[in-house]
Formats: structure tokens, C-alpha cells, sequence
């Protein structure tokens, strides 16, 4: 017989004891299979007379429930399918719910998705106020809805307003935030979390109806129209129509709001069979089962080094973020040198900025921000060097510099100390050359905002003249280091531009290009806004700085070819001091409350702004030169596989993630057609668009990259 995931057990004082735990799983995941032992568990119960109180827990120690198991989902073949699952968990959510006694939820670990559809079903919710604990219905992210009564009783439970914000977001909310929006009655510690859940199973059942119930369910149409309005400004503004899970949550909650509880479950579970077939929640899967999967990898056969100390050089803004994840993310006390003592202060001060932040918001108590900021030490010289396991060298772009703190930390450090460069565009092995020992120096190369941005690119150099490539262990011990720091790490090539920089190029000269034939800055923004990317090229040149992108440029071009040769526009805006953001003038200004373009940019290029081309023509434009670039890097080893290449662009870019990643979007689309559309902007726009041999083989021989 098979193991059981829900199994009752029952105290003399009259709390029966439902516990989920799913055999041979760390996580509990809610499968269809399940079923029948869930309806056996809810007959027994009700088969009873004895029982005072019923409290739900998870029999794992550090999860309750992850939501419905989102393999079985894409299993499904059509969405009659997938909306009788969600039907399913419906019907034995709702019997729960109407259990004649007190059904308590006593959670600790995340509570996500169908967990916390569940959680709602039971009439009081406990939770644990450890690190783990996390609530959410993060199903819009998966290009989903609640399916299993979340958009019905979340809104009934919270309002209407604090539902919506919960399910279009997506977001997980720690104990305490859910306390405050009603989601959870009671937040306690860990170790008394049964105690507590058992007190309360036994107390009166509470009565549904509160006055924020009433006013959701429709004492003031009026307001509710306002805050659906609202919700779906806010919401459109981000997704720009691109996910079409956002208007089926605004639609279903409305409905069910409207029609009552039932028509609005029937209404849930419709939609939801629907969304599991669209391509976009394809797509938006595809990156869950990426990024799972490469939580376990560990980018090399050796095993990682033990790193129980890191120091970084420069204490600039990329230096102050990394020292910040290593030491709060990581865990790791962090050593700081810089020349001068006012970039040890700036680095010491940025993380100081980012944990008050989180002490403001009281995720982190006073005494914690104290604490970490004791393990970031700093100086202008190489004192601790020696105990340091990694040095993250973040100095400025400058090989003679670069390859000085090459033998300056092989002087300071221990022999087996690993150096690694977060350079942008010098090759790794090029720095190598300094060092004695080559194979302990590796690239690791963060993008800015390093606490924001998940991507870490980790680049092995092959060899310099005298001396060996990365070691594996070398390799192995960045990787695991970058994921402690809560990052996604791939091993990309040691060529120009590595992977992100490389198609990252192409695509922005196309948009200076756009830019040059007199298209306006907004239209060419707007463009691929609405595409799907978080920022317009335009205003990410001003973000990135175009002195950045002027540096980067013709190392591409030295070393990849002409392709990369870069529109004439840098020298112009640079003599003009428009670096950007940073220097407060760029393409767009800065002084002003609203973005504006800053119209004097046009007469120093000499370009009287008007539009000519459209929204879509513009972005498949500037993207088809990402596209093809990406699949050159593939074909050259620079990325080991189209998975990394997908989860590289979305993460380190914000490839649309709708679209799956370029090599998902070109699958997506067709080799063909896409080899078509290449050709097609040959003959319009010049050579550089000729397609790669690879897709060209790829489209002859029907191929996909998945
Ligand atoms: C009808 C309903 O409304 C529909 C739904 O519920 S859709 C599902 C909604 N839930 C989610 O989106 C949550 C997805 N899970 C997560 O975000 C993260 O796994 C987590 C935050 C829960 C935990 O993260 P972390 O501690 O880093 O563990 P992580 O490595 O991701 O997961 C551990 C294992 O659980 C699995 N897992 C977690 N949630 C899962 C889910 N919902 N379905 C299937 N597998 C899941 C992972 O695949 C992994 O399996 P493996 O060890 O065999 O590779």
C-alpha cells in the first residue's frame, strides 16, 4: 500500500491532528493523486461525534504546503484537464471549510499558492514567525490565477484592494505583514506554533462575516469600481498587456464578487484551464524549472573549497553591493580596501542605507543591523588579506590596475586564496597573465544593482602563456559562493562581452541606430516597453551611462568583427559631458519631476524627431540582433545551453519572461520564420542582420532548441 500524504491522528482532549506530508518529497506539493486520501480523511472526520477542533500542519520541518505540484500542471494536455484539477481542489477545500468544528492552519515554512488556498479554506490560520515563513499566492508569476478559491476568498477575507495587490503581485509576505493584512490571526514563535494552533482549534469556531467582508461583497459598488480601476491601472502599467493571467484575476475576482461565491468558484476554475495552456504560462514554467534545476548545480565536478572569509577591492557601488550580499545574504565577514578611506566610508555607507531600509520596514530588528554591519570591516590597506578564502576584485576597468591587484593579492592572500575579477569587458585570461597561480583566478562578473539583480556570470579563463585555466574547485567554490549570495550563477566563455554584454550590444547600437534614422526617444523606449522589457534601451543607455557603453564598445568590435561597430553618437553626447543618470544629463533629464526627454539632445545629433516606424517594427528590429547574437554564443560555447542563455537574458537583461528567454521565443516563433525576418532585415538594414550558420543549419534541418 501506498504511504499516505494526509494521515489523521486524534488527542483525548478532542483536537483531531490532520498532517500533510508528502513521502519522498522535501516539499509539500498538492498532486491530483491525492484526492481520494483527502475525501477518506474528510468522511472519517465527519463520521465522527467526538471532535471539538481540527488543526492542519505539515509534517515537514521546514515547509507547509508550495502550492499545487506545477509539474503536474504542464502534464496537462487540455484545459478541461487542468480545470478539473483546480475544480478538485475546490470541492475539498470548500468540505473543509464546512466542517462542523473549528479547522485551524498551523503554518511555518512557505504557504504558497494552493497552500494557502487551503489555509484560507480553514477558519483560522496560525503561523510561525521564523525566517521561512511565507505567504502568497504566487500563481500570476507562473502565468496563472489562483485556482483552488483563492480569488474568492482571499478578497472576502482582506478586502478587495489588499487581495488584488496580493494576487497580481504575486508577492510572498512575511508573518508579520500577514498579520497585519488579516491573512494569518496570529503570528508565534516556532516551538509553540501546535500549542498555540491547538488552543485555538478548541475555542469557538469564529463567524465569517466581518465589515471588510461586507464592504467587499458590495456595500459600496461604487468604491469597488474604483479600487478594481486602480488595481488595473497600476497592473497594466508593468505588464503592458503582455500577461494575460492580470486581466483574468481583475475579471474573475469582479465576478465573483458580482455573482457570489459559487458562480465565482465555477468562473475560477474555468479561466485557470485556460491559462495552463496559454504559451505565456509555458513560458513563465519553463523559467520555474529552470532556475530549480539550477539550484543544484554546481558548475563543475570538483567539489567546492571551504569559504569562511571573503574580501573585496573597491569600495565603489559595485563593490559596496557585493560586500553587502556576501555578509547579509551569505553570511560571510567581509574585508574592504580601497585607495582612499572615503571609499571604504561610501561602501561602509551603502550598506548601511540598504539594512536601515530593512530595519524601516522591520524586517530586520535593530540589533541585526548592527550585528551584520560589524562583519563588513574595511581599509586602505591588505590587513585580513591573509585570511580571506575569495578576493571579488571590483576596481576600475583598467588592465595594468587589475593585474596589479592580481600580485598584490597573491602577495597578501594564502596560496589558495581564489581572485576573482568582476570585470565587464576584459578577458579573463588577460588578467590572468599577472598571476602565479592562473588557475585560482576566475571571473564573477555581478550586474548593477548587485542586491537587486539575480544574475551572476562566472567566467573560467582557459589558460594564460605560462600557466593553467580555472580550476574546477576554483570554479565550484564561485558558484556556491554566488548562490549563498542568493544569486542564479551560469558559466558562460571567456570572450568579449561574455554573454550578457554580448547580446546586450547588438541590440542597444540598433536602438541608437533607430535613434539616428530620427525616430523619437519615447517612441523607440515605449517600443520595447512594450515588447516586454522592464526599460526602453534609450533610458537604460542613461542608466548603464554612456561612457560605460562607449568603453565596452570597441572591445566588442576588436574582437568580434564589425557587427558590433557601434552608430557614431557616444563622442558626440560625451564631449557634451551626457553621461547619463549619473552625470544628471543624458537623453532624458534629470532635474525634473516627471521623466522628460531632454529635447536639446536632438540638435546636438542633428535629428529633427519624428515617427516614421512603428511600436512593432522598431522592436523586432532592435531584438532580432539580441536573438541572433545569442544563438552565436550558443554555437561558440559561450553559453553551455539555451537554458542558461534563456535564464541569462531574462535575469541579467529582463528578456521578457513571458517569451521564455530568446532561444523559448525563437522555438516559440519558428527558426524559420525567424531566419525569414533575418533575411528579410538584411536586404532593409545591411549585413549585420545576415542569420548565423547555426540557425541557418537549425532552419534546413527543422531543428529546436528545446
Ligand atoms: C491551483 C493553484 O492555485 C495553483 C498553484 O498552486 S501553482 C503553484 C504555486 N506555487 C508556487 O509557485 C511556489 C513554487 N515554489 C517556489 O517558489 C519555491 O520552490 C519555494 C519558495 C517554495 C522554495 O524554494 P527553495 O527553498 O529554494 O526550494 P526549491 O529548490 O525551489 O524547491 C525544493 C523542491 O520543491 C519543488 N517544488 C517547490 N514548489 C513546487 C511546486 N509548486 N510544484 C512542484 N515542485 C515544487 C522544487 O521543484 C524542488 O524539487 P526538487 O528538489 O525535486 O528539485
Amino acid at each position: 500500500m501506498t504511504q499516505s500524504a494526509f494521515s489523521l491522528s486524534y488527542k483525548d482532549n478532542g483536537v483531531a491532528w490532520l498532517k500533510i506530508d508528502v513521502p519522498n518529497e522535501k516539499m509539500n506539493t498538492l498532486q491530483a493523486e491525492f484526492s481520494e486520501q483527502i475525501t477518506s480523511v474528510l468522511a472519517e472526520l465527519k463520521a465522527r461525534s467526538d471532535i471539538k477542533g481540527l488543526v492542519v500542519y505539515s509534517g515537514k520541518p521546514d515547509n507547509f504546503v508550495a502550492g499545487a505540484d506545477i509539474r503536474m500542471l504542464s502534464a496537462c494536455e487540455t484545459a478541461q484537464e487542468a480545470q478539473a484539477l483546480a475544480k478538485k481542489g475546490q470541492v475539498l477545500f470548500s468540505q473543509l471549510e464546512q466542517l462542523p468544528f473549528h479547522v485551524v492552519a498551523a503554518i511555518h515554512g512557505p504557504c504558497l499558492g494552493g497552500g494557502l488556498e487551503l489555509a484560507l479554506s480553514c477558519h483560522s490560520r496560525v503561523c510561525s514567525d521564523g525566517d521561512k515563513t511565507r505567504l502568497g499566492l504566487p500563481e500570476v508569476q507562473l502565468g496563472l490565477l489562483p485556482g483552488s478559491g483563492g480569488t474568492q476568498r482571499l478578497p472576502r477575507l482582506i478586502g478587495v484592494a489588499n487581495a488584488l495587490d496580493m494576487i497580481l503581485s504575486g508577492k510572498q509576505l512575511r508573518a508579520k505583514k500577514a498579520v497585519k493584512l488579516g491573512v494569518i490571526d496570529q503570528v508565534v514563535p516556532e516551538s509553540i506554533l501546535l500549542n498555540v494552533a491547538e488552543q485555538v482549534a478548541l475555542s469557538p469556531k469564529p463567524s465569517r462575516k466581518s465589515s471588510m467582508q461586507n464592504w467587499a461583497l458590495g456595500g459600496n459598488p461604487l468604491g469597488r469600481s474604483v479600487v478594481f480601476d486602480q488595481a488595473a491601472k497600476k497592473a497594466h502599467e508593468k505588464t503592458r498587456g503582455n500577461y494575460p493571467a492580470v486581466d483574468a484575476i481583475l475579471e474573475v475576482v469582479k465576478y465573483g464578487l458580482q455573482h457570489g461565491m459559487e458562480k465565482g468558484l465555477e468562473q475560477e476554475a474555468k479561466v485557470f484551464g485556460e491559462l495552463v495552456m496559454s504559451p505565456e504560462s509555458a513560458a513563465l514554467r519553463s523559467i520555474f524549472f529552470a532556475t530549480t534545476a539550477m539550484k543544484k548545480e554546481t558548475g563543475s565536478e570538483a567539489e567546492p573549497l571551504t569559504v569562511e572569509r571573503v574580501a573585496v577591492l573597491g569600495g565603489g557601488l559595485m563593490g559596496g553591493g557585493i560586500s553587502h550580499v556576501t555578509a547579509t545574504k551569505a553570511g560571510y565577514p567581509v574585508r574592504i580596501k580601497d585607495i582612499s578611506n572615503d571609499g571604504i566610508q561610501n561602501a561602509l555607507a551603502y550598506n548601511f542605507k540598504l539594512l536601515d531600509k530593512k530595519r524601516k520596514r522591520k524586517i530586520i530588528s535593530k540589533a541585526t543591523l548592527q550585528k551584520q554591519m560589524l562583519t563588513i570591516t574595511g581599509g586602505t590597506d591588505f590587513t585580513g588579506f591573509n585570511q580571506a578564502d575569495v578576493v571579488i576584485e571590483a576596481v576600475f576597468e583598467d588592465l595594468a590596475l587589475k593585474h596589479q591587484m592580481v600580485k598584490d593579492v597573491e602577495e597578501y592572500a594564502k596560496s589558495n586564496t581564489i581572485f576573482a575579477t568582476n570585470t565587464s569587458s576584459l578577458p579573463i585570461n588577460q588578467i590572468a597573465q599577472a598571476a602565479e597561480r592562473p588557475e585560482n583566478v576566475v571571473g564573477l562578473h555581478y550586474f548593477s544593482p548587485v542586491e537587486k539583480m539575480p544574475l551572476v556570470e562566472v567566467i573560467p579563463h582557459q589558460g594564460t602563456e605560462t600557466g593553467s585555466g580555472t580550476s574546477e574547485e576554483t570554479i565550484a567554490t564561485v558558484v556556491a559562493l554566488a548562490k549563498k549570495q542568493g544569486k542564479t550563477p551560469i558559466v558562460v566563455g571567456d570572450k568579449a562581452g561574455f554573454y550578457v554584454n554580448r547580446i546586450l550590444a547588438p541590440y542597444m547600437n540598433e536602438a541608437a541606430r533607430v535613434l539616428l534614422s530620427g525616430e523619437p526617444i519615447e517612441h523607440i523606449d515605449t517600443a520595447l516597453l512594450n515588447f516586454g522589457f522592464p526599460v526602453g534601451p534609450i533610458t537604460l543607455l542613461d542608466e548603464v551611462g554612456v561612457d560605460v557603453g562607449a568603453k565596452i564598445s570597441p572591445i566588442l568590435l576588436a574582437e568580434l568583427g564589425d557587427r558590433f561597430e557601434a552608430p557614431d553618437v557616444f563622442d558626440l553626447l560625451l564631449k557634451d559631458d551626457r553621461k547619463g543618470r549619473k552625470s544628471g544629463k543624458g537623453f532624458y533629464r534629470y532635474n525634473t519631476k516627471k521623466k522628460e526627454v531632454d529635447k536639446s539632445v536632438y540638435k546636438l545629433l542633428e535629428l529633427e524627431p519624428k515617427i516614421k516606424e512603428s511600436e512593432t517594427e522598431i522592436a523586432v528590429r532592435c531584438s532580432l540582433m539580441m536573438l541572433n547574437e545569442a544563438v552565436r554564443c550558443l554555437d561558440e560555447g559561450v553559453i553551455r545551453s539555451a537554458r542558461d542563455g534563456d535564464i541569462g537574458a531574462i535575469f541579467g537583461i529582463g528578456f521578457p519572461p513571458f517569451l521564455g528567454g530568446p532561444f523559448r521565443y525563437m522555438d516559440h516563433i519558428g527558426i524559420t520564420r525567424v531566419v525569414d525576418m533575418l533575411n528579410e532585415y538584411t536586404d532593409k538594414y545591411g549585413d549585420r542582420f545576415k542569420p548565423c550558420e547555426r540557425l541557418l543549419d537549425m532552419a534546413k534541418e527543422e531543428k529546436t532548441f528545446y
